[in-house]
């Protein structure tokens, strides 16, 4: 059967990436594409695909799920709309395969039980990159044997949200495992806010952004005379492709929200 997938987001950086992947995939067909604003009737028309891209674009969901019927929404989009666009795909029966990050845990909570209870597959994966699955559970193990943890992570000056949602993922990820900890002197003191990063339950989170850079991070880890880093970086963003497609062919599979790509991995 072909899998009929929808893409929010898709004049986007990774919007066009995950077009191309779409079309180049056999076992799928891109039947829509959402976007917010009339930007042409085909995704040729907006001059950023070849002519021979006729996938017609909706600025609706509903409109656009009555008329083309897909069995998946990728969404790409901003930390604003990702919300709204994931219930109103559950709502409509319409797989979501998220890649957007920026959720609050409440939201996330909240789909989790929609899906749950309408029986609806979804997907939400802050990274789809399989080297920085690795990177989240490698820490996540080692946080047992050194539990004092910085996360640094930096990306290109485009980026919306802060800490990056990788970043969120691993620190949840390692919260789950460590006991609480408190990190640094404990009477150390702020002479500049923000000077020791953002503080998810006693880690510390950096956020770098610079021109250049794509997605990159680094998990450091310090005991007695000894570091242990951990560094993932995206190059370009053909490194999230194969989590794209992998997550599109089994969120065909589930009836429940599954967050992060390291539960559906091997
Ligand atoms: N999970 C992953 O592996 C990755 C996730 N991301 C995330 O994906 C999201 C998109 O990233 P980029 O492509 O770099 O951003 P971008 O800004 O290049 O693209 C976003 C696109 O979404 C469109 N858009 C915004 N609001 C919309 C709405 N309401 N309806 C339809 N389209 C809408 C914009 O017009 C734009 O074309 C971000 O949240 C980013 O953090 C980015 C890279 C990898
Ligand atoms: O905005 C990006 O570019 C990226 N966003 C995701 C995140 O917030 O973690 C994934 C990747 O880091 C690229």
């Amino acid at each position: 059967m072909t899998i009929r997938v929808a893409i929010a987001g898709a004049r986007g950086r990774m919007g066009q990436e995950a077009v191309h992947t779409i079309m180049k995939n056999p076992e799928m067909e891109l039947v829509a594409v959402l976007d917010y604003k009339e930007v042409g009737k085909t995704l040729a028309d907006t001059k950023l695909f070849p002519q021979s891209y006729s996938t017609p674009v909706f600025t609706d969901m509903v409109a656009l799920h009555k008329k083309t019927k897909p069995d998946v929404l990728v969404d790409l989009t901003s930390p604003e709309s990702v919300y709204q666009h994931t219930s109103q795909a559950l709502e409509l029966g319409i797989r979501p395969v998220v890649g957007t990050t920026g959720f609050s845990d409440e939201e996330l909570e909240e789909l989790t039980k929609y899906a749950q209870t309408n029986k609806v597959g979804c997907i939400i994966a802050p990274n789809f990159a399989i080297g920085a699955i690795l990177m989240m559970k490698f820490a996540e193990q080692a946080a047992k044997y050194l539990p004092d943890i910085e996360i640094i992570e930096m990306h290109h000056d485009q980026k919306l949200d802060a800490p990056s949602g990788t970043a969120m993922k691993t620190a949840h990820m390692i919260s789950a495992r460590r006991e609480m900890h408190g990190q640094g002197h404990p009477k150390e003191k702020e002479t500049m806010a923000g000077a020791r990063g953002a503080d998810y339950d006693g880690m510390r989170l950096h956020s770098v952004r610079l021109p250049g850079l794509v997605a990159h991070q680094q998990v450091l880890m310090g005991g007695e005379g000894q570091l242990l880093t951990i560094r993932h970086d995206s190059f370009n963003r053909g490194s999230f492709m194969t989590g794209v497609a992998l997550s599109v062919k089994k969120v065909m599979e589930l009836e429940k929200l599954v967050y992060g790509l390291e539960n559906i991995i091997d």
